[in-house]
């Protein structure tokens, strides 16, 4: 996250931080006791690595009374997300068991009506990404407030020029922004999931290049299907 600050603690008990070997990677956030949903490209270079998903965290490296790192029984990438394009980029983490639910970690309900956020609505993204353009990485969650763009700004030719689709939403990236390691993060509207944070043009605070998040509401039928037929 560039141009925000620390997150009050545990106020965001959906936030998921998505590792390997010991290392942040990725965002996420808890749909469900037993699932998490990030971004597909978070899996590049991964290899099918499986991530390790913590949980209830504040501080990554500060050991926390509520923090704990679950094994992911099953990935599953939206079957239309690849690497040349921010198209489904969506990502469903089955964790081993389920979520010990409480103060610090919670379910966050997404969006299921599939309808735009209008222009200038005010959401907030969170996240362990890095905080400088030269690249350092918090050891505590940070966020930011973003106004959303209309669709129209952000497909102007000098912007995403005709990129962004109606599963995509934009966020206005001057100065304040998501960044590497943001991705998979919820954006957060009126206390509702919208978005999840895609790399997109993977440039972070210029404001020629607004931040690019995955609309929820066209996958919950996706969603529901994963999550029902993995069950049990
Ligand atoms: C395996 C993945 C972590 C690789 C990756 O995502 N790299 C990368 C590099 C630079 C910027 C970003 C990035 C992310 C989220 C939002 C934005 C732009 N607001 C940029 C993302």
């Amino acid at each position: 996250i560039l141009g925000g600050y620390e997150a009050r603690p545990h106020l965001r008990p959906y936030m998921a931080s998505l590792q390997l070997d010991g290392q942040h990677v990725c965002g996420g956030f808890l749909i469900a006791e037993q699932w998490v949903l990030s971004a597909a490209h978070c899996t590049e270079g991964t290899n099918g690595q499986l991530f390790q998903v913590l949980l209830g965290a504040h501080s990554l490296t500060e050991p926390e009374p509520h923090k704990r790192l679950y094994r992911v029984r099953a990935q599953i990438a939206h079957p239309g997300s690849n690497i040349h394009n921010n198209r489904d980029d969506l990502l469903l983490l089955q964790l081993e068991e389920k979520a010990e639910l409480n103060a610090h970690v919670k379910v966050l309900p997404f969006q299921r009506e599939d309808r735009d956020v209008e222009a200038d609505t005010m959401c907030e993204a969170a996240g362990w990404g890095t905080v400088t353009h030269s690249g350092r990485r918090p050891d505590k969650l940070q966020q930011v407030e973003r106004p959303v763009i209309s669709r129209e700004l952000c497909n102007h030719r000098t912007r995403h020029d005709q990129t962004i689709t109606e599963k995509m939403m934009c966020t206005d990236s001057r100065k304040k922004d998501t960044c590497k390691g943001d991705s998979g993060g919820p954006l957060v509207c009126n206390g509702v999931a919208e978005g999840v944070v895609t790399a997109g043009s993977r440039v972070c605070g210029n404001y020629k290049k607004p931040a690019i998040y995955t609309r929820i509401a066209p996958y919950a039928a996706w969603i529901d299907g994963v999550m029902a037929s993995a069950a049990g």
